[in-house]
């Protein structure tokens, strides 16, 4: 298990299309559903779960290619249409114009899912100060203005609504990854803090928290700690991202209803046992 290395990480649109869930193929119908960075891994699992279950959605990422070619996979294996816009939710000014574009097109929003997110492996001590600031504008910045940006317009309209933010599995620290903990620890306490300002609104705010997901994201990653990744939860195997959509679905639809300002981990038991090393196991660390 543990040195399992494939040519190309991630599912296939196929899989993705026909994969069995556990939920009921209108649960979502009339659904409004804004996905970021739902163009390839975990994100673009969840369009696929999303669009079979009936919902409306809208998804982006940087790049305008990996975009359309999401849109027609989905269209050409389920039939359903979903919308796109290529941004960076680090620029502000292209959060507002998605957010003001996914209200209009779709009539409002039920759920903002904030599953864009990425980072570099490198020990804490060398970190450039650009390398840091990349990792938090992206992770935190980004995830924060999608949030705040979604929670206005939904309070100016007088309409509630579901935030649910990809994190990670952060509560025994990322060795080779302190930016990235550093990032989704403020996601977490950002939405176990705005759980409560906002619930007067009728927002509900959630987070899922992954440990080691097969996806296209981990090709950046070398292959002495990638080949590891499967032996880094008591499972002894990587998850996939249908098991974090299914996640989604369940904290967003009607399953979701009274709960709010939790973190839903995904990881096979990483929080207990087995440490990623996203860059390789430091020779103090070997056993
Ligand atoms: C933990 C394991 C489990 C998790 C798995 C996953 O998440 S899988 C999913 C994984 N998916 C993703 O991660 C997807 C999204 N991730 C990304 O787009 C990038 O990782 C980003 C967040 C750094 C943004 O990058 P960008 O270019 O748009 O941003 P920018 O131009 O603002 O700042 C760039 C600066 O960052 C630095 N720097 C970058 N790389 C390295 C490195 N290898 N080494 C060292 N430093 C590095 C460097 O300082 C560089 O500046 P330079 O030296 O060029 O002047
Ligand atoms: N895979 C794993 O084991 C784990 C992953 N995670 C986190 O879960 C989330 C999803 O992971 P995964 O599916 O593996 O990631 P991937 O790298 O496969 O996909 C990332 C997605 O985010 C988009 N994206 C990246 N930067 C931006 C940006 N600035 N603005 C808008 N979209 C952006 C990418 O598109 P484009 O490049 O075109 O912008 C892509 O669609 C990420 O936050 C990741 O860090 C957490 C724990 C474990």
């Amino acid at each position: 298990m543990s040195d399992k290395h494939p040519a190309k990480w991630g599912l296939t649109p196929q899989e993705m299309a026909t994969l069995p869930t556990v939920f009921s193929p209108d649960l979502l119908s009339g659904q409004r559903f804004l996905v970021t960075g739902g163009s390839q891994g975990m994100g673009k699992a969840m369009v696929f779960l999303l669009a079979r279950l009936g919902a409306k959605v809208m998804i982006c990422g940087r790049t305008e290619e990996k975009l359309a070619r999401t849109k027609s996979e989905v269209k050409e294996l389920l039939g359903a249409d979903i919308s796109y816009r290529a941004m960076s939710i680090r620029d502000t000014d292209q959060v507002d114009a998605l957010l003001d574009a996914t209200f209009e097109e779709f009539g409002g929003l039920d759920t903002l899912v904030n599953n864009a997110g990425g980072q570099f492996p490198q020990d804490a001590i060398d970190f450039t100060r650009k390398g840091w600031a990349a990792v938090i504008d992206l992770n935190l910045n980004g995830t924060w203005w999608m949030m705040q940006g979604a929670a206005q317009r939904w309070r100016d309209r007088g309409e509630g609504g579901h935030i649910v933010s990809n994190v990670a599995h952060v509560e025994r620290g990322m060795p080779q990854a302190a930016h990235t903990c550093a990032a989704r620890a403020g996601v977490i306490y950002l939405t176990r803090t705005v759980a409560t300002e906002w619930a007067p609104l009728g927002i509900r705010v959630n987070c899922v928290a992954p440990g080691a997901i097969a996806t296209e994201g981990l090709s950046q990653y070398p292959p002495e700690a990638t080949r590891r990744l499967g032996n880094v939860n008591p499972m002894r195997r990587m998850g996939s991202g249908w098991d974090v959509a299914e996640g989604v679905v369940y904290l967003s639809a009607p399953s979701g209803n009274f709960i709010t300002g939790e973190i839903l981990t995904i990881d096979g038991g990483m929080r207990m046992w087995g440490t990623v090393w996203p860059a390789g196991v430091p020779e103090h660390f070997q056993v």
